[in-house]
């Protein structure tokens, strides 16, 4: 018997429209996953013609995905803020409601002109408590992958669920329960940056590379995909580490990839799912927020990796 989304919501003991804020949230992820299938037919590709708050390029896909997740929203009278990527300020809704939603519409769109799979990030927050929240207060986070089939994975932070989205564009359970590997032989970092690294990250990589030879003493295999997506889809499936941290080119920002949309929600599904977290020297989850666009080192997955790292760090 397969079980549907909308099924699985109605039997979790969460409050409903906290639910119904999830369900928001992958029907928008359904209508992105239908666009993006035929994009390349449609003309979607390409440029905006604008930068973001950030000053990144915008893809006519990283518009096109913001504006369908602000009209899915829209019609859910329980979301009063959005915080996304691709607005520059908070939007307060009509709605009173009494939930925000922040969001990566199109995380990895640098990837799209090569097909390469990208996803849309989303953390819920209680509305009442303010746009900077810690990200232990997060009451729900999700992403939905978007590769050779959309995956939706989501958490009320007790345990991670994986639905995939089927013909009808409904989607259907199908993973109860995702368990992070707690070791692990993959790890995944931009290795292109080497020379901004810190110690600990040279000190972490240089022993993997020097695999079953070296002090870690297996053997390590290395991916990259670019959207940070698809890096923690694999590693929540098979186990692995996600590395961004700080590093000389990034310490005025204070990081690479932002807190409220992509590190506190894939932090808590990672957690969750039995994974560590952190900024290498404190857990992501207790960073109280400074901004809603701020930066943050981020490094997550296998907690015998993440500790191997974080181990790196104390040393100096
Ligand atoms: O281009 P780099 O430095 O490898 O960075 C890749 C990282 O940047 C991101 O693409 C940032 O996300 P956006 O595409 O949403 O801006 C992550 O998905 C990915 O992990
Ligand atoms: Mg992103
Ligand atoms: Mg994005």
């Amino acid at each position: 018997m397969t079980t549907t989304l909308a099924d699985w919501l109605a039997a979790q003991t969460v409050d409903p429209k906290l639910a119904s804020v999830v369900a928001t949230m992958a029907a928008a992820s359904a209508e992105i996953a239908a666009v993006l299938r035929l994009a390349p037919i449609e003309g979607h590709t390409g440029l905006a013609g604008h930068t973001n708050v950030q000053g990144e390029a915008q893809k006519a896909l990283d518009v096109i995905s913001n504006d369908i997740v602000l009209n899915h929203i829209r019609e859910n009278v329980e979301i009063s803020i959005l915080v996304s990527e691709e607005l520059d300020e908070a939007v307060h809704l009509e709605n009173q409601g009494d939930f925000m939603v922040a969001t990566d519409p199109l995380d990895g769109s640098s990837n799209l002109d090569v097909n390469v799979t990208v996803g849309t990030i989303f953390s819920v927050l209680d509305a009442r408590k303010g746009l900077l929240q810690q990200g232990k207060d997060q009451l729900a986070a999700g992403y939905a992958a978007y590769g050779p089939a959309t995956s939706l994975v989501l958490t009320f932070g007790a345990s991670v669920v994986v639905f995939t989205l089927d013909g009808a564009g409904q989607f259907v359970l199908t993973l109860d329960t995702v368990a992070v590997a707690e070791a692990s032989g993959e790890y995944a970092i931009n290795t292109a940056r080497e020379r901004f690294w810190d110690a600990a990250t040279k000190g972490y990589v240089a022993e993997n590379v020097a695999g079953e030879t070296g002090s870690a003493g297996k053997r390590y295999n290395m991916r990259w995909v670019g959207s940070m997506v698809a890096d923690i889809h694999r590693i929540l499936m098979r186990g692995g580490i996600f590395m961004y941290p700080l590093d000389s080119e990034t310490t005025g920002k204070g990081g690479r990839l932002r807190l409220l949309y992509e590190a506190n929600p894939m932090a808590m599904i990672v957690e969750a799912a039995g994974g560590k977290s952190t900024t290498g020297r404190e857990g992501i989850l207790e960073l109280v927020p400074t901004g809603i666009h701020q930066r943050v080192p981020v490094i997550l997955g296998s907690a015998e990796e993440v500790a191997r790292v974080e181990g790196w760090y104390a040393k100096g």
